[in-house]
Protein backbone atom coordinates (compact mmCIF):
# COMPACT_ATOMS: atom_id res chain seq x y z
CA UNK A 1 0.00 0.00 0.00
CA UNK A 2 2.66 2.29 1.29
CA UNK A 3 4.87 1.67 -2.27
CA UNK A 4 1.50 2.16 -4.97
CA UNK A 5 0.75 5.24 -2.38
CA UNK A 6 4.28 6.55 -3.50
CA UNK A 7 4.11 5.65 -7.04
CA UNK A 8 1.05 7.97 -7.11
CA UNK A 9 3.74 10.24 -6.19
CA UNK A 10 2.97 11.05 -1.91
CA UNK A 11 5.55 11.09 0.61
CA UNK A 12 4.48 8.36 3.05
CA UNK A 13 5.56 6.88 7.22
CA UNK A 14 4.78 3.79 7.12
CA UNK A 15 4.05 2.57 11.07
CA UNK A 16 4.20 -0.73 12.92
CA UNK A 17 6.03 -2.07 15.63
CA UNK A 18 8.34 -4.06 13.88
CA UNK A 19 11.77 -1.65 12.89
CA UNK A 20 13.31 -4.13 10.70
CA UNK A 21 10.16 -5.01 8.60
CA UNK A 22 9.97 -1.15 8.09
CA UNK A 23 13.33 -0.49 7.56
CA UNK A 24 12.61 -3.14 4.27
CA UNK A 25 9.62 -1.41 3.31
CA UNK A 26 11.35 1.82 2.84
CA UNK A 27 14.80 0.49 1.68
CA UNK A 28 12.17 -1.39 -1.26
CA UNK A 29 10.37 1.81 -2.05
CA UNK A 30 13.82 3.71 -2.36
CA UNK A 31 15.32 0.83 -4.74
CA UNK A 32 12.28 1.90 -6.64
CA UNK A 33 11.74 5.50 -6.91
CA UNK A 34 14.70 6.90 -4.79
CA UNK A 35 14.82 8.22 -1.20
CA UNK A 36 13.02 10.58 0.47
CA UNK A 37 9.39 9.20 -0.41
CA UNK A 38 9.16 7.04 1.98
CA UNK A 39 10.05 7.03 6.04
CA UNK A 40 9.61 4.44 8.72
CA UNK A 41 8.44 4.80 12.51
CA UNK A 42 7.97 2.55 14.89
CA UNK A 43 4.41 2.87 17.03
CA UNK A 44 1.73 0.64 18.78
CA UNK A 45 -1.16 1.46 17.92
CA UNK A 46 -2.98 0.15 21.43
CA UNK A 47 -1.14 2.83 23.21
CA UNK A 48 -2.72 6.68 22.50
CA UNK A 49 1.03 8.10 23.80
CA UNK A 50 2.71 5.71 21.22
CA UNK A 51 0.30 7.35 18.54
CA UNK A 52 0.97 10.43 19.65
CA UNK A 53 4.53 10.61 19.47
CA UNK A 54 4.21 8.65 15.97
CA UNK A 55 1.92 11.51 14.73
CA UNK A 56 4.57 13.96 16.17
CA UNK A 57 7.24 12.33 14.37
CA UNK A 58 5.41 12.16 11.06
CA UNK A 59 4.84 15.81 10.63
CA UNK A 60 8.25 16.33 11.07
CA UNK A 61 9.22 13.73 8.12
CA UNK A 62 6.53 15.41 6.10
CA UNK A 63 5.88 18.64 6.84
CA UNK A 64 2.10 18.14 6.70
CA UNK A 65 -0.20 14.95 7.30
CA UNK A 66 -3.10 15.22 4.78
CA UNK A 67 -3.78 11.52 5.07
CA UNK A 68 -4.15 8.24 7.85
CA UNK A 69 -4.67 4.63 6.76
CA UNK A 70 -5.39 2.25 9.76
CA UNK A 71 -4.23 -0.79 8.64
CA UNK A 72 -2.92 -2.38 11.64
CA UNK A 73 -4.77 -5.85 12.69
CA UNK A 74 -4.32 -9.29 14.41
CA UNK A 75 -6.30 -12.40 14.31
CA UNK A 76 -5.90 -15.90 14.27
CA UNK A 77 -8.71 -18.41 13.80
CA UNK A 78 -10.38 -20.00 16.52
CA UNK A 79 -13.73 -21.96 17.80
CA UNK A 80 -15.60 -18.49 19.25
CA UNK A 81 -16.34 -20.94 22.14
CA UNK A 82 -12.57 -21.82 22.99
CA UNK A 83 -11.21 -17.73 22.50
CA UNK A 84 -10.29 -16.44 26.33
CA UNK A 85 -11.19 -12.98 27.47
CA UNK A 86 -7.63 -12.21 26.90
CA UNK A 87 -7.47 -13.83 22.96
CA UNK A 88 -10.73 -10.98 22.31
CA UNK A 89 -8.69 -8.09 24.27
CA UNK A 90 -5.89 -8.66 21.81
CA UNK A 91 -7.32 -8.52 18.94
CA UNK A 92 -10.00 -5.47 19.65
CA UNK A 93 -7.21 -3.43 20.86
CA UNK A 94 -5.75 -3.74 17.93
CA UNK A 95 -7.90 -3.22 15.18
CA UNK A 96 -10.73 -1.18 17.40
CA UNK A 97 -9.27 0.66 19.95
CA UNK A 98 -5.96 1.17 17.47
CA UNK A 99 -8.23 2.83 15.00
CA UNK A 100 -9.30 4.99 17.49
CA UNK A 101 -6.66 6.19 19.12
CA UNK A 102 -5.11 7.03 15.72
CA UNK A 103 -8.00 8.31 14.11
CA UNK A 104 -8.68 10.69 17.47
CA UNK A 105 -5.20 11.70 17.95
CA UNK A 106 -4.90 12.93 13.91
CA UNK A 107 -8.63 14.12 14.00
CA UNK A 108 -8.37 16.36 16.75
CA UNK A 109 -4.83 17.96 15.24
CA UNK A 110 -6.69 18.31 12.06
CA UNK A 111 -9.49 20.30 13.99
CA UNK A 112 -7.45 22.05 15.87
CA UNK A 113 -5.77 23.58 13.15
CA UNK A 114 -8.80 24.27 11.35
CA UNK A 115 -7.71 22.17 8.48
CA UNK A 116 -8.84 19.38 6.40
CA UNK A 117 -7.49 15.40 6.32
CA UNK A 118 -8.75 12.42 4.92
CA UNK A 119 -8.65 9.06 6.97
CA UNK A 120 -9.08 5.65 5.70
CA UNK A 121 -9.81 2.72 7.58
CA UNK A 122 -9.05 -1.07 6.14
CA UNK A 123 -12.20 -3.19 6.76
CA UNK A 124 -13.44 -6.24 5.43
CA UNK A 125 -16.57 -7.08 3.61
CA UNK A 126 -17.21 -9.81 7.08
CA UNK A 127 -17.64 -6.83 9.00
CA UNK A 128 -21.45 -6.45 7.92
CA UNK A 129 -21.67 -10.57 7.32
CA UNK A 130 -19.78 -11.57 10.51
CA UNK A 131 -17.03 -14.35 9.68
CA UNK A 132 -17.42 -17.43 11.87
CA UNK A 133 -13.91 -18.13 12.83
CA UNK A 134 -12.73 -15.09 13.68
CA UNK A 135 -15.16 -13.64 16.17
CA UNK A 136 -12.68 -10.86 17.57
CA UNK A 137 -11.85 -9.86 14.23
CA UNK A 138 -15.19 -9.58 13.14
CA UNK A 139 -16.25 -7.77 16.22
CA UNK A 140 -14.07 -5.23 15.76
CA UNK A 141 -14.18 -4.48 12.15
CA UNK A 142 -17.54 -4.42 12.55
CA UNK A 143 -16.70 -1.47 15.31
CA UNK A 144 -14.42 0.72 12.94
CA UNK A 145 -17.59 0.37 10.16
CA UNK A 146 -19.82 2.13 12.96
CA UNK A 147 -16.90 3.96 13.80
CA UNK A 148 -16.46 5.02 9.69
CA UNK A 149 -20.14 6.06 9.26
CA UNK A 150 -20.33 7.73 12.36
CA UNK A 151 -17.20 10.25 12.48
CA UNK A 152 -17.88 10.47 8.70
CA UNK A 153 -20.67 12.51 9.27
CA UNK A 154 -19.67 13.91 12.41
CA UNK A 155 -16.53 15.70 10.89
CA UNK A 156 -17.73 16.04 7.20
CA UNK A 157 -19.11 19.57 7.57
CA UNK A 158 -15.17 20.37 9.27
CA UNK A 159 -13.00 19.02 6.17
CA UNK A 160 -12.53 15.99 7.90
CA UNK A 161 -13.15 12.58 5.71
CA UNK A 162 -13.64 9.69 7.16
CA UNK A 163 -13.93 6.54 4.68
CA UNK A 164 -12.73 3.27 4.60
CA UNK A 165 -12.35 0.01 2.07
CA UNK A 166 -13.11 -3.18 2.60
CA UNK A 167 -10.76 -5.67 0.34
CA UNK A 168 -11.52 -9.47 -0.42
CA UNK A 169 -9.11 -12.16 -0.11
CA UNK A 170 -5.49 -10.68 -0.65
CA UNK A 171 -2.18 -13.17 -0.43
CA UNK A 172 -0.37 -11.22 1.61
CA UNK A 173 0.61 -10.60 4.98
CA UNK A 174 -2.42 -11.95 7.27
CA UNK A 175 -3.76 -14.82 4.60
CA UNK A 176 -0.49 -15.62 2.77
CA UNK A 177 -0.59 -18.49 4.63
CA UNK A 178 -3.69 -20.08 2.85
CA UNK A 179 -3.07 -18.84 -0.40
CA UNK A 180 0.01 -20.47 -0.37
CA UNK A 181 -1.74 -24.43 -0.52
CA UNK A 182 -3.28 -24.45 -4.04
CA UNK A 183 -5.79 -26.81 -3.16
CA UNK A 184 -7.18 -23.98 -0.64
CA UNK A 185 -6.34 -21.48 -3.09
CA UNK A 186 -8.92 -23.04 -5.63
CA UNK A 187 -11.60 -23.27 -3.28
CA UNK A 188 -11.10 -19.70 -2.25
CA UNK A 189 -11.27 -18.58 -5.84
CA UNK A 190 -13.90 -21.01 -7.01
CA UNK A 191 -16.17 -19.16 -4.38
CA UNK A 192 -15.25 -14.90 -5.85
CA UNK A 193 -17.31 -13.98 -8.92
CA UNK A 194 -14.59 -12.33 -10.25
CA UNK A 195 -12.60 -15.71 -10.56
CA UNK A 196 -9.30 -14.53 -9.31
CA UNK A 197 -7.47 -12.88 -5.36
CA UNK A 198 -7.30 -9.17 -5.15
CA UNK A 199 -4.01 -7.94 -5.75
CA UNK A 200 -2.79 -5.57 -2.75
CA UNK A 201 -2.36 -2.63 -5.29
CA UNK A 202 -5.80 -3.07 -6.25
CA UNK A 203 -6.87 -2.36 -2.36
CA UNK A 204 -4.11 0.68 -2.77
CA UNK A 205 -5.46 2.11 -5.74
CA UNK A 206 -8.61 2.06 -4.19
CA UNK A 207 -7.95 3.87 -0.68
CA UNK A 208 -5.84 6.14 -2.69
CA UNK A 209 -9.08 7.60 -4.14
CA UNK A 210 -10.47 7.82 -0.50
CA UNK A 211 -7.95 9.94 0.02
CA UNK A 212 -7.30 12.21 -2.71
CA UNK A 213 -9.02 15.37 -3.90
CA UNK A 214 -11.28 13.31 -5.89
CA UNK A 215 -13.13 12.03 -3.48
CA UNK A 216 -14.03 15.28 -1.65
CA UNK A 217 -17.76 15.05 -0.79
CA UNK A 218 -17.28 11.08 0.06
CA UNK A 219 -17.80 10.38 3.67
CA UNK A 220 -18.36 7.64 6.14
CA UNK A 221 -18.29 5.67 2.84
CA UNK A 222 -16.96 1.69 2.26
CA UNK A 223 -15.44 0.97 -1.06
CA UNK A 224 -15.97 -2.90 -1.15
CA UNK A 225 -13.52 -4.51 -3.62
CA UNK A 226 -13.69 -7.78 -3.58
CA UNK A 227 -14.27 -9.38 -7.13
CA UNK A 228 -18.35 -9.73 -5.80
CA UNK A 229 -17.55 -12.24 -3.10
CA UNK A 230 -19.41 -10.90 -0.04
CA UNK A 231 -22.49 -11.29 -2.97
CA UNK A 232 -21.81 -14.84 -3.64
CA UNK A 233 -22.13 -16.62 -7.16
CA UNK A 234 -26.26 -17.20 -6.14
CA UNK A 235 -27.35 -19.04 -8.97
CA UNK A 236 -24.95 -18.95 -11.59
CA UNK A 237 -22.74 -21.41 -9.79
CA UNK A 238 -25.53 -24.28 -10.98
CA UNK A 239 -26.73 -22.41 -14.05
CA UNK A 240 -24.96 -25.42 -16.13
CA UNK A 241 -26.49 -28.00 -14.33
CA UNK A 242 -29.63 -26.64 -14.05
CA UNK A 243 -33.06 -29.19 -15.97
CA UNK A 244 -34.90 -27.63 -18.69
CA UNK A 245 -31.94 -24.66 -19.11
CA UNK A 246 -31.42 -23.52 -22.66
C1 LIG B 1 -11.31 -19.23 9.86
C2 LIG B 1 -11.30 -18.22 8.78
C3 LIG B 1 -10.02 -17.49 8.69
C4 LIG B 1 -10.11 -16.50 7.64
C5 LIG B 1 -9.10 -15.42 7.73
C6 LIG B 1 -9.59 -14.26 6.95
C7 LIG B 1 -8.69 -13.07 7.02
C8 LIG B 1 -9.16 -12.01 6.14
C9 LIG B 1 -8.70 -10.69 6.33
C10 LIG B 1 -8.05 -10.26 7.56
C11 LIG B 1 -6.72 -10.26 7.67
C12 LIG B 1 -6.07 -9.73 8.83
O1 LIG B 1 -6.56 -9.04 9.69
S1 LIG B 1 -4.52 -10.16 8.78
C13 LIG B 1 -3.68 -9.57 10.11
C14 LIG B 1 -2.95 -10.74 10.65
N1 LIG B 1 -1.78 -10.24 11.25
C15 LIG B 1 -1.46 -10.55 12.48
O2 LIG B 1 -2.17 -11.25 13.18
C16 LIG B 1 -0.19 -9.95 12.93
C17 LIG B 1 -0.31 -9.39 14.29
N2 LIG B 1 -0.75 -10.46 15.24
C18 LIG B 1 -0.45 -10.46 16.52
O3 LIG B 1 0.21 -9.56 16.98
C19 LIG B 1 -0.96 -11.61 17.37
O4 LIG B 1 -1.32 -12.69 16.54
C20 LIG B 1 -2.12 -11.22 18.30
C21 LIG B 1 -2.53 -12.41 19.12
C22 LIG B 1 -3.30 -10.73 17.48
C23 LIG B 1 -1.70 -10.13 19.25
O5 LIG B 1 -0.53 -10.47 19.88
P1 LIG B 1 -0.27 -10.14 21.43
O6 LIG B 1 1.22 -10.20 21.60
O7 LIG B 1 -1.02 -8.95 21.86
O8 LIG B 1 -0.99 -11.33 22.10
P2 LIG B 1 -0.45 -12.48 23.06
O9 LIG B 1 0.07 -11.83 24.31
O10 LIG B 1 0.40 -13.43 22.32
O11 LIG B 1 -1.83 -13.19 23.40
C24 LIG B 1 -2.93 -12.46 23.89
C25 LIG B 1 -4.06 -13.41 24.12
O12 LIG B 1 -4.45 -14.00 22.86
C26 LIG B 1 -4.36 -15.44 22.98
N3 LIG B 1 -3.89 -16.00 21.72
C27 LIG B 1 -2.88 -15.54 20.97
N4 LIG B 1 -2.72 -16.31 19.89
C28 LIG B 1 -3.65 -17.29 19.95
C29 LIG B 1 -3.99 -18.41 19.12
N5 LIG B 1 -3.35 -18.66 18.01
N6 LIG B 1 -5.02 -19.17 19.52
C30 LIG B 1 -5.69 -18.93 20.66
N7 LIG B 1 -5.42 -17.89 21.50
C31 LIG B 1 -4.40 -17.09 21.15
C32 LIG B 1 -3.36 -15.67 24.09
O13 LIG B 1 -3.57 -16.93 24.71
C33 LIG B 1 -3.70 -14.54 25.05
O14 LIG B 1 -4.88 -14.84 25.76
P3 LIG B 1 -4.91 -15.04 27.37
O15 LIG B 1 -4.05 -16.23 27.61
O16 LIG B 1 -6.34 -15.22 27.67
O17 LIG B 1 -4.34 -13.77 27.95
N1 LIG C 1 -4.81 -10.16 3.63
C1 LIG C 1 -6.10 -10.16 3.31
O1 LIG C 1 -6.59 -11.01 2.54
C2 LIG C 1 -6.99 -9.12 3.84
C3 LIG C 1 -6.56 -8.15 4.71
N2 LIG C 1 -7.43 -7.20 5.14
C4 LIG C 1 -7.01 -6.13 6.03
O2 LIG C 1 -5.86 -5.52 5.48
C5 LIG C 1 -5.03 -5.03 6.54
C6 LIG C 1 -3.62 -5.57 6.35
O3 LIG C 1 -3.68 -6.98 6.45
P1 LIG C 1 -2.45 -7.91 6.05
O4 LIG C 1 -1.49 -7.15 5.19
O5 LIG C 1 -3.04 -9.15 5.56
O6 LIG C 1 -1.87 -8.22 7.48
P2 LIG C 1 -0.39 -8.12 8.08
O7 LIG C 1 -0.35 -9.00 9.27
O8 LIG C 1 0.64 -8.31 7.01
O9 LIG C 1 -0.35 -6.61 8.51
C7 LIG C 1 -0.78 -6.22 9.73
C8 LIG C 1 0.12 -5.08 10.13
O10 LIG C 1 -0.36 -4.53 11.34
C9 LIG C 1 0.76 -4.21 12.13
N3 LIG C 1 0.36 -4.23 13.51
C10 LIG C 1 -0.17 -5.25 14.21
N4 LIG C 1 -0.37 -4.90 15.48
C11 LIG C 1 0.05 -3.61 15.60
C12 LIG C 1 0.11 -2.69 16.67
N5 LIG C 1 -0.31 -3.02 17.89
N6 LIG C 1 0.60 -1.46 16.42
C13 LIG C 1 1.06 -1.12 15.21
N7 LIG C 1 1.02 -1.94 14.15
C14 LIG C 1 0.53 -3.18 14.35
C15 LIG C 1 1.78 -5.30 11.81
O11 LIG C 1 3.10 -4.87 12.07
P3 LIG C 1 3.86 -5.26 13.43
O12 LIG C 1 3.46 -6.65 13.77
O13 LIG C 1 5.31 -5.09 13.08
O14 LIG C 1 3.40 -4.25 14.42
C16 LIG C 1 1.56 -5.48 10.32
O15 LIG C 1 2.39 -4.61 9.59
C17 LIG C 1 -5.68 -5.48 7.84
O16 LIG C 1 -6.47 -4.43 8.36
C18 LIG C 1 -6.57 -6.62 7.39
O17 LIG C 1 -7.66 -6.82 8.24
C19 LIG C 1 -8.72 -7.15 4.72
C20 LIG C 1 -9.19 -8.10 3.87
C21 LIG C 1 -8.37 -9.16 3.39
Amino acid sequence: MAAEFCRLGARVVVCGRTRESLDETVRRIDGELGEGRAFAVTVDVRDPESVAAMLDRAADLLGEVDGLVNNASGLFPIDAEKLTPGGFDAVVRIVLNGTWHCTSELGRRWLAAGRGGAVVNVLTPYAWTGAPGIVHNASAKGGVLAMTRTLGAEWAGRGVRVNAVAPGWMPVGGTDFLAGDPEIRRRLIDAIPAGRLLRAEETARAAAYLLSDDATYVAGEVLTIDGGHHLSKGLYEFMDELPGRR
